[in-house]
């Protein structure tokens, strides 16, 4: 068993990788070198967290094989909070080490929590399916009505409340998995204040909370045998056990199992994440390091790192933790680093020698933002990456330098730009959002029309638009409440109803729908009007309904201009009724106001024929395995990763970064942080002339 807390030598190897272009700065060797038995690398973006925590790791290694001992030493433990933190590493190992080697574990710190309760015996059931967490969702609603009718309430207004409301499913989940990640029921019972004086205290949602309350009671039942676990809850869970101990007592699962302990994205620790981080450096694993950029920190209910944050993440450490700092980034050079120190009040230092550009455009519409775009795309594929092509500027990282990445800081804004690429011919790809024809919404619009113009139209629509219409109908047409089908006695009893388990409707559900509508518009007319295919079911009359139900005269002029279809009031009602929260309401309706904007004075049978003309086309060029040369990225699905060329478009005030509270306008601007510094060789912010955020700061 190696030593606990074993310190690292005075002197680390010079370069214990492979990798011959890398070669630890002044900075990171601090790091290498250091031989404190906790590390916190505070570092920018780009300056190499994660490269400096795998040449850490290597260097470990060495010692490891060096120190030639009888046992094989204990694994090190490799630790990111996101799963594109984890593949980030992995493709960090392969370029250093040439290998993720088998004495590493490179894991989510869910991914770790659940493999502690394998271990302890606990078949850890997963619940990934969102339509099927959505039906029991809706059984624990309908169970604590049962309770509260039950006990005759009493309560007053309160409970009539919780009575009457329908739940807002994606509200419940927002709230669930923050009242998870800060362990909130700690908070309520510390507080010794009752549940509704504490939700008045903290600004929050009675009945949400009330719900919370009895989804996880069905959840882990009366003997805690938790029936299933979702995203968070094995790391929740684990809390559980945690807070059973006293402050300074290890938990045994998490004693002395790896050699050193390393945490990339420290920025994104939650409540329930440090707690477990915390044991794990108290239980003897070696030597820890976690490394963060306080400016990427963008999930809500991560617990800030910044001012008293850090203080508290080292109340957790050891008394001797060295805090370092890395300011230099190996990412990009002095004109991007020009750029954004003033703007995000940072000190970003440019290695010597660098070379990059930054460039500031400007648009007074989002039209006159795409055609420049358009633009700077051909630029890229004719002439600046091909010269980055030649002069083998890949970095070793293999990417593709020909191609244009778009940060985008909402998908509605992608709708415009998909349109003019596809219709220019462009293979592009979306990452952290899916294409627009495809998200629910717009699919259930097109649906609509598609529905509403019948057979005699050119084209059908494809499979998958017909497959997220339907998802569609059944999230926004309140079509999918049938938590009643559940068996009320066992819901009384405080027990999910497991029977109808495998019957229950999946995400499937809409695809296999799907295979029977796509290719009969008057088939998908009467499943709308009517809600299934049952030719005796009787007509509804929720918005979606109606709009099957408009007379021909009121028809023609909708389909005569695909953009007043867009705007009939019926289809907004459909969104305005929604059981959605805010957030999404205003998605849903920025998404079909995107839609109208660009089927503005075009017949529907036109918009359908080319957006399908548009869909198939990119199914074909994927399958000819033809190259991307557009990105459409979300901020999510960029953070960690770094690209050639970026472009960060439509920033304004008010839209990128976006509309926040006061206390929460700092995730905003580490969106746009995020955004800004994924560029390796060029840089360029498209803002808005009107409402302009540059030169900051944020
Ligand atoms: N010592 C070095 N020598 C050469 N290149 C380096 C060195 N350190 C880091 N790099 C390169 O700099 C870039 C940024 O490194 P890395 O991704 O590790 O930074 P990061 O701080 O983790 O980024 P982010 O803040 O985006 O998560 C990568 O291309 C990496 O290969």
């Amino acid at each position: 068993m190696p030593s606990p807390r074993s310190a690292a030598p005075a002197s680390s190897p010079a370069r214990s990788w492979a990798h011959a272009r890398i070669t630890a700065t002044v900075e990171q060797r601090r790091v290498l070198d250091s031989a404190a038995p906790a590390i916190v690398i505070s570092a920018l973006a780009g300056t190499g967290k994660t490269t400096t925590l795998c040449m850490k790791a290597c260097n470990l290694l060495l010692q490891a094989g060096k120190a030639g001992q009888a046992r094989e030493p204990a694994p090190i433990l490799f630790l990111a909070y996101s799963r594109a933190g984890v593949t980030a590493i992995r493709d960090r190992m392969l370029q250093l080490h040439g290998k993720v080697p088998a004495s590493m574990q490179i894991l989510t710190m869910e991914q770790l929590c659940e493999v502690v309760l394998k271990e302890q015996g606990d078949p850890v059931e997963k619940l990934d399916d969102p339509v099927r967490r959505r039906f029991l969702i809706l059984q624990a609603q309908q169970a604590l009505r049962l309770e509260l009718e039950r006990n005759d309430h009493g309560g007053g207004s309160d409970d009539d409340e919780l009575l009457a409301q329908n739940v807002d499913i994606d509200a419940f989940l927002a709230f669930e998995a923050l009242a998870k990640k800060k362990l909130l029921h700690r908070d309520i019972e510390d507080s010794g204040l009752d549940l509704r004086a504490f939700c008045d205290d903290q600004g929050l949602d009675y009945g949400l909370c009330r719900l919370y309350g009895q989804y996880e009671r069905m959840r882990v039942g009366m003997n805690h045998e938790p029936r299933f676990y979702a995203e968070g809850d094995c790391t929740f869970e684990l809390c559980r056990q945690l807070g059973a101990l006293d402050w300074d007592q290890p938990l045994d699962a998490l004693r002395e199992r790896y050699s050193a302990v390393l945490f990339d994205e420290l920025h994104d620790l939650d409540e329930g994440a440090l707690m477990v981080l915390r044991k794990l450096v108290q239980g003897g694993n070696g030597l820890f390091v976690g490394a963060g950029d306080f400016n990427q920190h963008i999930h809500e209910g991560s617990f800030s790192v910044f001012g008293s944050g850090l203080q508290r993440m080292r109340e957790c450490l050891p008394a001797d933790t060295e805090v370092l700092a890395i300011n230099t980034t190996r990412r990009f050079g002095a004109e991007i680093c020009a750029a954004l120190n003033p703007l995000f009040g940072v000190a970003f230092a440019p290695m010597a020698q660098s070379s990059d550009a930054f460039a500031h455009l400007t648009y007074d519409s989002d039209e006159h933002c795409a055609a420049q775009l358009v633009e700077l795309h051909g630029q890229i594929v004719n002439a600046w990456g091909a010269l980055q092509d030649a002069k083998g500027d890949g970095k070793g990282t293999g990417q593709n330098n020909s191609s244009l990445n778009v940060v985008l800081r909402s998908p509605q804004d992608s709708i415009l730009l998909e349109w003019v690429f596809g219709h220019e011919g462009v293979h592009y790809g979306c990452q952290g959002m899916s294409p627009f024809y495809l998200r629910r919404e717009v699919a259930l619009a097109l649906a609509l029309m598609w529905a509403l113009q019948g057979d005699g139209g050119e084209r059908h629509l494809t499979p998958g638009i017909v497959g997220a219409a339907v998802e569609g109908l059944l999230h926004y047409g309140r079509r999918a409440a049938r938590g009643g089908a559940a068996d009320v006695d066992l819901l009384a009893q405080g027990r999910f109803d497991d029977a109808g388990w495998t019957d229950l409707p999946g995400a499937q559900e809409g695809q296999k729908l799907a295979a029977t509508l796509h290719s009969s518009a008057t088939r998908m007319r009467r499943y709308i009007a009517h809600g299934t295919l049952d030719p005796s079911a009787p007509e509804l009359a929720d918005a979606c309904a109606q709009l099957m139900a408009l007379a021909p005269n009121a028809c023609a002029p909708l389909l005569a201009d695909a953009g007043l279809f867009c705007a009939h009031p019926l289809v907004r009602r459909i969104f305005a009724e929604a059981p959605i929260n805010g957030a999404e309401r205003s998605a849903c309706l920025a998404s079909l106001q995107a839609l109208a904007g660009l089927a503005h004075g075009l017949p529907v049978a036109e918009l359908l024929g080319r957006l399908t003309l548009l869909a198939t086309a990119s199914i074909a060029m994927h399958q000819a395995n033809e190259p991307i040369s557009l990105r459409l990225l979300s901020v999510e699905a960029c953070k960690g990763r770094e690209f050639t060329f970026v472009a960060v478009p439509f920033v304004e005030r008010g839209r990128f970064p976006g509309p926040a509270s006061h206390q929460e306008a700092y995730r905003e601007r580490n969106m746009l942080y995020v955004a800004m510094t994924r560029a390796r060789a060029a840089l360029w912010l498209v803002e808005s002339a009107a409402k302009p955020v540059w030169p900051g700061p944020v």
